[in-house]
């Protein structure tokens, strides 16, 4: 509730530097085709610039994007808020966020005061890589998104909300990541605005990739605790799993993790078999329907486990041929309660329960599957557990995906 937000609000880094009582705003959307675990990478990338802002002593606060228009779910929805997924008290304690609607009764539906909208130059990187930003022409598509009205009001598609509207809108050129979004929002005509919002995010990157802010924004990221509930409540009825036995438990507050490489997991194998729309640009890097079958024979044998949690985006008939494949004694779990929860809830719940097996595969070069990968670094997994990757049926000795090991200092 609104409550719990300014609750929490007031508790994060208080007294680590000090920081202006006059509150700003960053709000961020990100390119409509780009899938849900892309979009978290691209939080942690917005949450970083945000801490940066706040260490320079400005007392910004990260409006969340409500998600919606995913063209991954099969059923369209818009306008959900972050707490259906995330953990926003557990959010509060890297920087602090709160809900577009909380924003929108804060700021009384006034117009947000500047978009910001993020392209690349026109003439490509040059040679050599340089931080940098310039107000340039606004190049396709930025031009056919916003739209100047009568009133010189900006429309633009504000995550579905109709009576949203902007003063300003700019389009800024941009190389760089977290740190050159803060110098563009400290040290140019935005640093007045009160409200900013930030569109095309994902066009900047990570300041330091894998760093201990990169992880310190991850580890920020944990499930909402109804999503959380339900994946324990099946993994205790199907996998013969809980904490205690796997070794998984985590304390309350996540700043308050420490390295462990002890985790056992529950007795299952987790895969993400990642089909339909990868299968485009990489079918030559994933395995056949039948190459799946056996490599999960294969793996089941080796580590003697008899149960897979399947996480999947495979159309029905993919799901009944691989499992037509498999001897009988394999058995496959698979959490479908569609009437319950929505795509997104159902999405994170297969990544929780992928995230707490003995063993995991994954898909190569995933979103989805990294974030299952960061996951189990939280919970303290050895290494050889979870940096494996469907190898595709012609290279089955394929290179193994990069290992992104947590860090805490
Ligand atoms: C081809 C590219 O793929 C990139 O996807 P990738 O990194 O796998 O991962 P995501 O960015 O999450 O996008 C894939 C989406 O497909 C669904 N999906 C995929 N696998 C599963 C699964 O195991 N269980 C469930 N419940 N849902 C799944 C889910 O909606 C997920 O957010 C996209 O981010 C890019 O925009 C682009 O589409």
């Amino acid at each position: 509730s609104k409550d719990d937000h300014h609750h929490t609000v007031s508790h994060v880094d208080s007294n680590k530097y000090s920081i202006a009582t006059e509150k700003k705003f960053l709000l961020y959307d990100v390119n409509f085709g780009e899938g849900f675990n892309l979009r978290r990478d691209v939080y942690m990338r917005v949450a970083n610039t945000v801490r940066l802002l706040r260490e320079s002593g400005e007392n910004w606060i990260l409006v969340l994007p409500p998600w919606g228009r995913l063209h991954h779910w099969q059923r369209m929805q818009v306008a959900l808020s972050w707490r259906l997924f995330f953990d926003i008290e557990s959010l509060n304690r890297f920087i602090p966020v709160m809900e577009f609607e909380d924003f929108l009764d804060e700021s009384e539906n006034r117009p947000i005061d500047q978009v910001i909208y993020l392209q690349h130059y026109e003439e490509g990187w040059g040679t050599e890589y340089v931080r940098k930003f310039d107000e340039r022409k606004c190049l396709p598509p930025a031009d056919s998104h916003y739209k100047k009205e009568k009133d010189s009001k900006w429309r633009g598609w504000f995550y579905s909300y109709e009576d949203v509207r902007a003063s300003n809108f700019k389009c800024i050129s941009i190389q760089g990541d977290s740190g050159t979004l803060k110098d563009l929002l400290t040290h140019s005509n935005f640093s007045s605005m009160t409200s900013v919002m930030v569109d095309r995010a994902e066009t900047i990157l990570h300041e330091n990739f894998g760093d201990v802010n990169y992880w310190k924004a991850r580890r920020s990221m944990r499930y909402s605790k109804d999503l959380v509930e339900a994946a324990n409540v099946f993994r205790d009825k199907y996998l013969d799993s809980d904490d205690e036995n796997d070794d998984t438990e985590m304390v309350p507050d996540w700043r308050k993790e420490r390295a462990k490489r002890t985790a056992k997991g529950g007795p299952y194998l987790g895969i993400h078999w990642r089909r339909r729309d990868f299968l485009y640009a990489r079918q030559d890097q994933l395995p056949s329907i039948k190459g799946t079958a056996e490599i999960l024979e294969k793996l089941c044998e080796k580590l003697k486990l008899n149960r897979i949690y399947l996480a999947t985006d495979a159309p029905e008939e993919e799901l009944n041929e691989l499992k037509s494949y498999l001897r009988k004694g394999l058995q496959v779990f698979r959490f479908t309660d569609t009437q319950k929860y929505n795509d997104g809830q159902i999405a994170i719940i297969d990544q929780y329960l992928c995230a707490h097996a003995a063993h995991f595969i994954g898909s190569y070069e995933s979103t989805f599957t990294f974030r299952i990968q960061e996951d189990r670094e939280i919970l303290g997994f050895p290494i050889p557990a979870t940096f494996n990757r469907l190898c595709p049926d012609n290279i089955p000795e394929c290179e193994q995906p990069p290992k992104w090991k947590i860090v805490y200092k």
